[in-house]
């Protein structure tokens, strides 16, 4: 039998069945090769129209469940949700309509639904660009929303709902000249010093990419490295160091670099960041809290965590997590920073971060350790880099980010940040 031809449109389709059929991570479908077969470009645009899709999930099933009776199975719906999703933002009708009609004709079990898919998405297709956005704004999972509204209470989360709605622009780190960099890419330097560029494109294709001049880094995951302030010719371990956009500004201020990560898969890409920049860095597969090197002058622990914060540019998260797996990332950072600070030379400091937006993996963690460490302060000065917004400052003197803060500017990840020394 000839095998159904892999398209962008059907590619997405592929990675929003395994999200929402499998709970699986959009990026592990992507490292594993779930786009491999397509040319570059049409990769760039699969992963759009998945993220597309999923960030307006709820509008779209909002939408079609005005035409359906009931719910056809899954592969079925989501190829209706992709192609109502592109139609809601301008896509051209005729092309939206064949093709989600082709790829279901191309399902040996589904074929015989090619009809339906077409009926509802004509009635859809003169519908959804007037109506979607009238359509309530999608908001997060109860299982997270709930957490967050105790945390920050219940505007700051419908805010940050809308941060995640709009999705996120493409943020560069630059080796040097940003204002330079910021011209010649089309794009806005942002007031702690990364680029911002509203259309991503196909990253790889963009000028000084081949040539290493820059790397792809959201504007808060810079601001770790920018708190630790790296100075040449300093010993400085990055633990948890892959994909490497820390590692990489690490070496690029001139410090001696070991980069360590669990994940050899992944280490292999801070290796090829390494290699694409021309920077330098003594890399490791090892766990963090068996690593035996050093003192070092400063510490960099950008600790796994739940990565809430990253939703505006991982939308599949809250469909393809529960949080059920968030107590032992809890526990993991704790002790990895308790092995981390046996790591340092007196005198020497760390920073501990994390891409989340649950006090338990950032602030508590900080509290708890100044309690477990007699002697262990926070740093407040370090946190005096340019365009930090001192309101951002928290009670026990580490850096909250959220990813409604910037609003005009398209807002942020989401990040806790603080720097410990003895
Ligand atoms: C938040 S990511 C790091 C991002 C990285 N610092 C960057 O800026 O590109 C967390 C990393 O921790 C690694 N990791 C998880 N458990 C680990 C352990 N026990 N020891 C070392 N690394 C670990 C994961 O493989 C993952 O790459």
């Amino acid at each position: 039998m000839k095998k159904p031809k892999l398209t962008a449109r059907s590619a997405a389709a592929h990675l929003l069945d395994r999200v929402l059929g499998e709970g699986r991570l959009m990026s592990d479908l992507i490292a594993g090769g779930a786009l491999d077969p397509l040319a570059p470009a049409d990769r760039a645009r699969a992963q759009r129209l998945a993220s597309e899709t999923l960030r307006g999930l709820a509008r779209a099933d909002r939408l079609l469940s005005r035409h359906l009776r009931k719910g056809p199975p899954l592969p079925v719906q989501n190829v209706l949700r992709l192609a109502t999703v592109e139609l809601a933002q301008g896509g051209e009708s005729h092309g939206v309509v064949n093709d989600a009609v082709d790829i279901i004709g191309q399902s040996p079990r589904h074929a015989n639904l090619k009809g339906l898919v077409n009926a509802v998405l004509r009635k859809v297709a003169e519908e959804a660009p007037r109506s979607w956005n009238d359509l309530r704004q999608p908001g997060l999972p109860d299982w997270l929303r709930g957490p967050l509204v105790e945390a920050w209470g219940k505007g700051a989360v419908t805010a940050m709902e809308r941060a995640h709605f709009a999705g996120a622009a493409l943020d560069i780190t630059v080796k040097s000249d940003p204002q330079g960099w910021a011209d010649r890419l089309g794009a806005t330097l942002l007031p702690t010093g990364s680029l911002r560029r509203s259309d991503p494109g196909q990253v790889s294709a963009l000028p000084g990419y081949a040539e290493g001049a820059w790397w792809v880094q959201d504007a808060a995951a810079a601001l770790p490295v920018q708190v630790l302030a790296p100075q040449p010719g300093e010993t400085v371990l990055d633990l948890c160091a892959a994909p490497g956009g820390k590692t990489l500004q690490l070496a690029a201020a001139g410090a001696e670099v070991t980069a360590l990560d669990l994940s050899e898969r992944r280490m292999a890409r801070v290796a090829e960041n390494l290699a694409r920049t021309g920077l330098e860095a003594t890399c490791r597969v090892e766990d963090a809290r068996a690593h035996q090197g050093g003192p070092y002058d400063a510490i960099l622990l950008d600790a796994p965590c739940s990565a809430t914060g990253t939703i505006r540019r991982h939308p599949d998260l809250p469909h393809a997590k529960d949080g059920s797996d968030f107590g032992a990332l809890i526990t993991l950072q704790a002790e990895m920073l308790d092995h981390a600070l046996t790591l340092l030379k007196p005198g020497g400091r760390l920073v501990f971060c994390t891409c989340s937006l649950l006090p338990d993996e950032g602030e508590c963690q900080v509290e708890e350790a100044l309690a477990r460490h007699p002697g262990l302060t926070v740093d407040r000065a370090a946190l005096a880099q340019p365009g930090i917004d001192p309101a951002w400052i928290t009670e026990e003197g580490g850096l909250r980010l959220r990813p409604d803060y910037w609003a005009d500017l398209g807002g942020m990840d989401g990040f806790y940040i603080a720097c410990l020394r003895f």
